[in-house]
């Protein structure tokens, strides 16, 4: 159904191409899995056959990519659009009408479909993704994961026949990705539909596929095969694959329920060990501002080296908490307290609130009952200025932080405003990823660059209290193994910090406590293993794999087999 025939793409002004040698093709009613690290040129691929690249991105495209026989760069992505529904990485920049209903019913307009038609469909659509509730509201009042399901529903009312993904999962809660990955199989069974699909969440999507082509480094040549075959050899795999390969099961199990099956050895061993704490080590009970003494980690250093805000009270406090957005009550009664040093991972489906607690917690939304202290101040009372010294929040975008033209100069903006030494925002960014550039537009980066970036810009203001809002998202596991060092060594130095994530084995790493919201309210607070590893939407990979042993990460069960094993 797609044909990829000697591929290669070069962007204007690339020293080298993004996508080289590629030579593939994708049955037609098959589901297969685009996976790599970052900046392999994954996203490039998808484009080649939706026609983004190179009608829309610029760049030379060599060799000849075909969609049902037609030939993406002889046709417009206007002309393949009754073939290929598109779902980029950023749906916000790509909806056309201003509600639901009407952004589910608009490509089958395009395409003249029959009136009854189009009703019928975007009803089954509603359904389909949980949106029905949704139905008359402005997406932009939906919160990030309801966008992302309205964008993956516009492109299934048309029926195309390939549906080409980037990340469709990346702000789902894990119970929504599952829906929409069984909605997709259901496609690829039931109708024959061909989708290609990007994810770095492997987790979530490995076992739905019937084929994974991986792309191994920049510039190499992609390989294609069977899910089992590819995973033994990808340097990007999901846990369960990573326990498999540590515990040596053969074949390499793909899901929760095949490991489980092998497991019985691995229990049986571990079964009188104490799982060794996974996150960070015991809570500083010292403000980060106060904290005497040198710093632990170059990130700490680097911190330090800047002058000292004015010392603040200890806590984050919210107490009775309750705010409304519109007509939606979206937090109701919310009591919860942070201390310094102590990392809290707040999770729950989509719309449950996560998102508005934290713009609560910087100021940006109001509380219509109740109060938050964020360092001894009431943060929508407080000045911008005084306030970027107590809390920092990292936005779900990234690109909402951004308005300067180049790295530099949004690095330069945010020293200004924090009042820190020149350079100190630069050092920042290199600590968390080296080699960005400093002339780059913001816009040009990649995923995992603005969020270093932005990260930086809140830090420069060393606030007390850091908030991250699904931190993870177009992250490879590489980088997503920097951020936990990352915060970690944040935590160590005694900054409190809250993220809102969907990603189970980020919270399971990191988090020493988590605190699960459901229609605005708290619904459980607790230590991390308590609160997931019996929960079939919020327990990682391991912790399923091992119950009812409370582990979970792999990193926990190879100190422990490390430890066992006779020197
Ligand atoms: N429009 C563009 N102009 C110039 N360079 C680009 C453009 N889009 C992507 N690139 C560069 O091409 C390379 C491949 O990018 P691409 O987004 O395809 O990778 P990816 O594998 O999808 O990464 P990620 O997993 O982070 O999304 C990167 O080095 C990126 O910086
Ligand atoms: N401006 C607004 N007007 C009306 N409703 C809104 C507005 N902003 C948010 N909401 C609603 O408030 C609820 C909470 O949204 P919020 O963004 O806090 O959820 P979330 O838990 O962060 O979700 P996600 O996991 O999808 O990011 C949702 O039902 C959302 O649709």
């Amino acid at each position: 159904m797609i044909r990829f025939e000697q591929v290669s793409v070069t962007y204007a002004d690339a020293p080298a191409p993004a996508l080289q040698a590629v030579d593939l093709t994708v049955p037609e009613g098959e589901l297969v899995l685009l996976v790599g690290p970052s900046g392999v040129g994954k996203s490039t691929l998808l484009g080649t056959v939706s026609g983004l690249v190179p009608h829309f991105t610029g760049g030379r495209l060599r060799g000849r990519v075909t969609v049902d026989g037609r030939d993406t760069r002889t046709h417009k992505p206007r002309e393949l659009a009754d073939v290929v529904g598109t779902v980029g990485q950023d749906p916000l920049a790509h909806f056309v009408t201003d509600t639901v209903e009407d952004e589910l019913a608009y490509g089958m307009e395009s395409l003249g479909l029959a009136s009854d038609v189009m009703r019928r469909r975007v009803e089954e659509t509603l359904d389909l993704l949980g949106l029905a509730e949704l139905r008359d509201r402005p997406i932009a009042t939906l919160s990030g994961g309801q966008q992302q399901r309205v964008a993956i529903g516009s492109v299934l009312t048309p029926h195309p026949k390939v549906l080409v993904l980037d990340e469709p999962t990346s702000a789902l809660d894990p119970a929504a990705a599952e829906e929409v990955l069984a909605v997709l199989q259901r496609l690829v069974h039931d109708l024959g539909t061909t989708v290609l699909l990007a994810e770095h969440r492997l987790e979530r999507v490995v076992h739905y596929a019937d084929q994974v082509i991986l792309i191994p480094g920049p510039g190499e040549a992609p390989v294609i095969g069977a899910p089992e075959r590819i995973m033994a050899r990808s340097p990007v795999h999901p846990p369960v694959v990573a326990l498999g390969r540590l515990a040596g099961w053969d074949p390499l199990p793909l899901s929760v329920r095949d490991a489980r099956r092998r497991a019985g050895a691995l229990r049986a061993q571990l079964a009188n060990t104490v799982p060794p704490l996974a996150s960070e080590p015991a809570p500083v009970p010292v403000p980060p501002t106060a904290r005497p003494g040198t710093p632990r980690t170059a990130l700490g250093r680097l911190l330090h080296r800047r002058p000292q805000p004015t010392p603040a009270t200890d806590v984050t406090a919210v107490t009775h908490l309750s705010v409304l957005r519109g007509r939606v009550e979206a937090l109701r009664g919310i009591d919860l307290t942070v201390t310094p040093g102590e990392t809290v991972a707040l999770m729950g489906r989509n719309g449950a609130g996560k998102s508005t607690l934290l713009a609560t917690l910087v100021g940006l939304v109001e509380p219509s009952s109740g109060s938050v202290s964020v360092g001894g101040r009431t943060p929508h009372r407080t000045r911008p200025r005084e306030l970027i010294r107590q809390v920092g929040l990292v936005p779900q975008e990234p690109r909402d932080l951004l308005y300067a033209d180049t790295v530099a100069a949004e690095c330069a903006a945010a020293d200004a405003d924090a009042g820190a030494p020149p350079g100190s925002c630069r050092a920042l960014v290199d600590e968390l990823l080296p080699h960005v550039p400093d002339a780059t537009h913001p816009r040009d980066l990649s995923e995992g660059q603005r969020l270093a970036l932005a990260l930086a810009i809140v830090l420069t203001g060393r606030p007390p209290l850091l908030l991250l809002d699904e931190p993870t998202r177009g992250l490879d596991y590489a980088a997503k193994a920097r951020l936990v060092d990352v915060l970690r060594a944040l935590a160590a130095e005694g900054h409190a910090i809250v993220l809102a994530t969907h990603d189970v084995e980020l919270a399971a790493e990191l988090a020493r406590r988590v605190v699960i919201l459901a229609d605005g309210e708290v619904v459980a607070d607790g230590p991390t293993p308590q609160v997931v590893v019996s929960s079939p939407a919020f327990a990682p990979q391991v912790a399923k794999i091992l119950a009812p042993q409370e582990w979970l990460t792999v990193s926990q069960v190879a100190r422990a087999m490390a430890a066992e094993a006779p020197a």
